[in-house]
């Protein structure tokens, strides 16, 4: 399982069995964790091009805010290379979709295939053992601190220089072999015949990790047959019949994931077909996203367009973006530039990191120079001041034309990004095929990348949210406490689907990553600047004060006053979000408005 158990799965069980099961969860540390899960999740995609690329070698396997001091708004009046057609096939799993559980594959399909395998595994047990011994996965990010002593040239597990922030995980090489966590690889005997032929018929490779899986819990419980125990030496946590459904149901999924990633088609990958590609920004999200794909390919050029040409000379030379990452070791083959058409010339995807309310005017300047069918993958997330409008009205508008066009959104905050941990997105376009093809583009052990055609959904949420995220801070910076935390977010989350419900979002985006998932992370996260621009109204300080000694954007103060406009356009009341324009307007002050919010009447829950 990649996650710890969750808490509401916790409530339901004793306490004696939960101490047990979380010293299980601590004996199996996070990387044996996801090595595990990454063993059994493995993505063909990124295997078939990891051994290429050295990545992850043998695993998956116009009305400016004057007073907020925004620049005033200007309105604006072939490529090289060869991208892979949009049929690309999906190899990557959304696993959010009720659609894709349709038709698991349950145990019995197939059966003169599952027949075959099984007879197959019996003739050679031992042989299935070690291919999966000798799969060892590795989640570590070649990225590392400046300084250090490698960048993308580490590619297996534990031979990375430690990654900033998390010093205190414990070495990969201590990984297990492919059996997987205590639990799994315990229960793994109770799998009986009809599991067996159902792995079969998921394809070889399962039936060689459930070989490996048997192999390992027979040697843990000392080839007997009494009770299993893991390798931490506890006991299971659950009694027998519940264990053997929980294997079942968790072999189901693989088997299901197996076939989808079969599913997959003929042809260049993007990734493999892309020889260039053009960042716009070389801020901490841009340089974040860029570095992820160069350690995908090191073959590809990955440019970023600045306009700094001191901190392009600095990343060019020391390979560290010294002003927005400190500390972290770009790719070799990130380079930057402040040269729009050289660093445009032959590339195959633009990934827009520009901040939203300088985004129409640099679209506009490089008009001429971005040919007309390369994809923009825009990370930016908010509403333009004066015109209210999304990122995906602004491209066209300052272009003047329709580019192709996916947003990509979610919970991912750029130094998490670089330190290659699981992050998980969702490319939004109205051209499917374009979603999954950016999918596949930035899949990754590290980054799970879902789709969806639902762009203004993907687009609103992740700009009230930011709005939303000062507003937790305030709560942070005045002390009010949990209680008050969670109460506001839950508030806040309300008035977000209020307002995206009647611009068009769909329900599942809200509750998705780019809805749920990025209030979660903004709201409560340390790193987010937007929610550090509340920490510091809740404390006292003034806006000004704020935002000039802030080197990072915090796209919610501009938002915010967008938001109220549009609420008041689709009439909708959002106390808070309302509340947030307001004290960044200086009309209010933090404590205030939270007064006042709270005694609102009392409603009933909507
Ligand atoms: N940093 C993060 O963790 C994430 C950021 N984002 C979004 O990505 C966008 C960019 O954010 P960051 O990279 O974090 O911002 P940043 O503040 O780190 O960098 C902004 C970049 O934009 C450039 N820039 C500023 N004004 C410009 C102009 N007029 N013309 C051209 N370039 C200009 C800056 O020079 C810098 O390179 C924002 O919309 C943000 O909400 C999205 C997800 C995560
Ligand atoms: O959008 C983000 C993470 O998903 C980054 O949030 P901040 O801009 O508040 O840092």
């Amino acid at each position: 399982m990649p996650w710890p158990l969750s808490t509401a799965a916790a409530a339901n069980i004793s306490p004696l069995h939960f101490q047990q099961h979380h010293q299980q969860q601590q004996q199996v540390c996070w990387h044996q964790q996801q090595q595990h899960h990454r063993q059994r999740l493995r993505c063909s995609s990124v295997s078939r091009q990891s051994s290429a690329a050295g990545h992850c070698s043998s695993c998956c396997a116009a009305q400016p805010a004057a007073s907020q001091g925004f620049p005033p708004l200007v309105r604006p009046g072939s490529r090289a290379g060869q991208r892979p057609s949009r049929s690309v096939s999906l190899r990557v799993v959304a696993l959010e979709r009720d659609e894709d559980y349709e038709q698991p594959p349950e145990a019995g399909v197939l059966p003169d295939v599952a027949r075959r395998l099984e007879a197959d595994r019996s003739s050679s047990p031992t042989g299935s053992r070690k291919a999966a011994a000798s799969n060892p996965i590795s989640l570590t990010n070649p990225i590392i601190r400046a300084g250090g002593s490698s960048s993308s040239s580490s590619s297996t597990a534990g031979s990375s220089s430690p990654t900033p922030g998390s010093s205190s995980a414990p070495s990969s090489s201590s990984s297990s072999n492919g059996a997987g966590p205590a639990g799994l690889s315990a229960a793994a005997p109770s799998a009986t015949a009809p599991a067996a032929a159902a792995a079969a018929a998921a394809g070889a490779a399962m039936q060689q990790q459930q070989a490996a899986a048997s192999a390992a819990a027979a040697e843990l419980a000392g080839a007997s047959s009494g009770p299993a125990v893991s390798p931490a030496g506890l006991s299971p946590l659950y009694p027998p019949a519940e264990r053997s459904q929980i294997q079942e149901s968790w072999d189901a999924l693989m088997r299901w994931s197996k076939t989808f990633s079969k599913r997959s088609g003929s042809g260049l990958s993007p990734i493999e077909a892309a020889d260039k590609v053009v960042v716009f920004g070389g801020g901490s999200f841009g340089t974040a996203m860029g570095s992820s794909l160069a350690l995908k390919k090191p073959q590809l050029d990955v440019v970023l367009l600045l306009r700094d040409p001191y901190l392009c000379k600095d990343i060019n030379s020391s390979h560290c973006n010294t002003k927005y990452l400190p500390g972290f070791t770009l790719p070799r083959n990130v380079r930057a530039t402040t040269d729009a058409a050289e660093a445009i010339a032959g590339a195959q995807y633009a990934v827009h990191a520009v901040p939203v309310q300088h985004s129409r005017a640099f679209l506009t300047g490089v008009r001429e120079v971005l040919p007309k069918d390369v994809p923009i993958i825009c990370v930016s997330k908010g509403l333009e001041v004066g015109s209210g409008c999304m990122m995906s009205e602004v491209i066209p508008s300052a272009l003047g034309r329709r580019q192709p066009a996916v947003f990509l959104s979610g919970p991912s905050f750029a130094k998490e990004v670089m330190q290659g941990r699981p992050t998980g997105v969702v490319a939004a376009s109205k051209d499917a095929a374009l979603a999954r093809e950016i999918q596949e583009l930035f899949a990754s052990p590290c980054m799970r990348v879902n789709t969806s055609t639902d762009v203004t959904g993907v687009e609103i949420c992740g700009a009230l949210k930011n709005v939303l995220a000062i507003a937790a801070g305030i709560v942070e910076g005045l002390d009010l406490g949990h209680n008050a935390l969670a109460a506001l977010i839950a508030q806040g989350c309300a008035e977000i689907r209020w307002l995206s419900q009647k611009v068009g979002a769909k329900p599942a985006t809200i509750s998705g990553l780019s809805g749920l998932g990025d209030i979660m992370l903004t709201c409560y996260g340390d790193l987010s600047r937007n929610r550090a621009v509340g920490v510091r109204l809740g404390r006292g300080e003034k806006l000004h004060d704020i935002l000039a000694s802030s080197t990072q954007v915090a796209e919610g103060v501009a938002t915010a006053g967008v938001v109220v406009g549009l609420a008041r356009k689709y009439r909708v009341s959002l106390p808070v979000l309302t509340a947030v324009a307001q004290v960044l307007d200086s009309n209010l002050e933090p404590a205030e408005a939270v007064a006042a919010v709270m005694n609102l009447p009392q409603i009933e829950e909507r």
